[in-house]
């Protein structure tokens, strides 16, 4: 076996109704709580803004947009000083989690955030935070990762281990009311987590790929039943169990061409991340295709049992095609041009990715600026 590390994720609490209990293990003192303004609209806040705030002085940042700005970040973190914040919590998908970290960690190191950009830089102390993911689909409440969009739509990351929360909460009751194409989107972004774990080239290892394995059997088992049937918990249960171990699996196997060229669709049209994700998957996959064979073949075992008699060739085409059939069926429309992509942007498009490099360094194979403007092409 080749040698290899592997860091572990959060201390996890998974059920409904853990309020009381994440309130009781934050430290004394102020707390700061970082959502989105639907979220406490919707009411998916009270329980954490009753529990905490009963026993603490609470400030609610509520004002984090999806693929949150730089700015928003550290106008968290500024919420933080204001309040003299003892800890941080998020409640929402990964927009208000990722900022939550990052305002965690600022907070707490007092570093410059433009100098911890990129891989194991930070090195600081964070805050005690703790996660409680309200979508199935980023797994960030179990990353090093915090993604932050910055000047000229470019997302940057800082990925460190003191990234990684304290506590996690798996809690299915808060994605009951996931609209669909929220349910698809961020489903389909956890299945390309644990695809891209699987088959990541420098840094894939035997615990990785068991979890990446068992994502996504309780992904592709569940992603159809929530799209037509959303009250059920179970499904629910599984897609948010699903999501959560694709994110262990992706944080020591990292992400890669998948997420590379959909990050400039993200950063450059708004578009949501697991949909760009769905938009770039069955081209990025067939790009891979020879390098990854192997791998797309054990996946495929997973998703099409009755494959197995095939040779490996088949059973990896057999993949892209299932996990497109999956990405269609859940309500996703495909191409760029449906979501207010020009053609002629294919360049730009190709030109932004090639700026990913921390992702596009665990691709099974290369993928050329020339390549990545032909997979935009093709998708469009
Ligand atoms: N840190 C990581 O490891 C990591 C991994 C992948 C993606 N990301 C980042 O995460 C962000 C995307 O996060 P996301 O896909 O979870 O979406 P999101 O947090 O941006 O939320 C999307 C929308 O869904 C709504 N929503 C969330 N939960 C809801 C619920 N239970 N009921 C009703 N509405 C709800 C939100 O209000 C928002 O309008 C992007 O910025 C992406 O780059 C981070
Ligand atoms: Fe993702």
């Amino acid at each position: 076996m080749r040698p290899f590390t592997f860091n572990p994720g959060p201390r996890l609490l998974a059920g409904a109704d853990q309020a009381a209990s994440v309130a009781e293990l934050l430290p004394e003192g102020p707390c700061l709580l970082v959502t989105d303004a639907d979220l406490l609209r919707l009411g998916l806040v009270d329980a954490y803004r009753d529990a905490i705030g009963g026993t603490r002085a609470l400030t609610i940042f509520d004002s984090v947009e999806a693929d949150p700005s730089k700015e928003t970040l550290l106008e968290a973190v500024e919420a933080g000083r204001a309040c003299d914040a003892a800890s941080v919590v998020a409640v929402g998908g990964g927009s208000p989690m990722d900022v939550a970290k990052l305002a965690a960690y600022l907070l707490g190191s007092g570093d410059n955030l433009d100098e911890i950009w990129g891989v194991g830089v930070a090195k600081g102390r964070r805050l005690p935070l703790a996660l409680v993911p309200t979508t199935a689909g980023t797994g960030s409440e179990a990353t090093p990762i915090s993604v932050i969009t910055c000047e000229g739509g470019v997302k940057l990351a800082v990925n460190s281990a003191p990234l990684i929360a304290d506590w996690a909460v798996l809690d299915a009751t808060l994605t009951l009311g996931l609209p669909a194409h929220v349910t698809a989107a961020t489903g389909i972004d956890a299945i390309v987590h644990a695809v891209e774990a699987y088959t990541s080239a420098r840094l894939k290892n035997p615990l990785s790929d068991a979890l990446a394995r068992e994502a996504l059997r309780l992904l592709n088992g569940s992603l159809l039943t929530v799209i037509e049937q959303p009250q059920d918990l179970e499904a629910r249960s599984a897609m948010l169990l699903g999501a959560h171990l694709a994110g262990l699996a992706f944080s020591n196997a990292p992400v890669a061409g998948v997420h590379a060229l959909a990050y400039p669709l993200g950063g450059l049209h708004h578009l949501p991340h697991g949909l760009t994700n769905a938009l770039m998957l069955r081209h990025v996959l067939a790009h891979n295709l020879e390098a990854a064979r192997d791998h797309y073949a054990q996946l495929a075992e997973i998703l099409v049992p009755d494959c197995a008699g095939q040779g490996s060739q088949a059973r990896a085409a057999l993949l892209i095609e299932r996990l497109d059939q999956l990405a269609r069926s859940s309500g996703l429309a495909l191409r760029l041009r449906d979501h207010g992509v020009a053609f002629d942007e294919a360049p730009t498009l190709a030109r932004e990715a090639m700026k990913q490099t921390r992702l596009l360094v665990n691709n099974p194979c290369e993928i050329s600026e020339s390549d990545a403007q032909r997979l935009y092409e093709a998708a469009w």
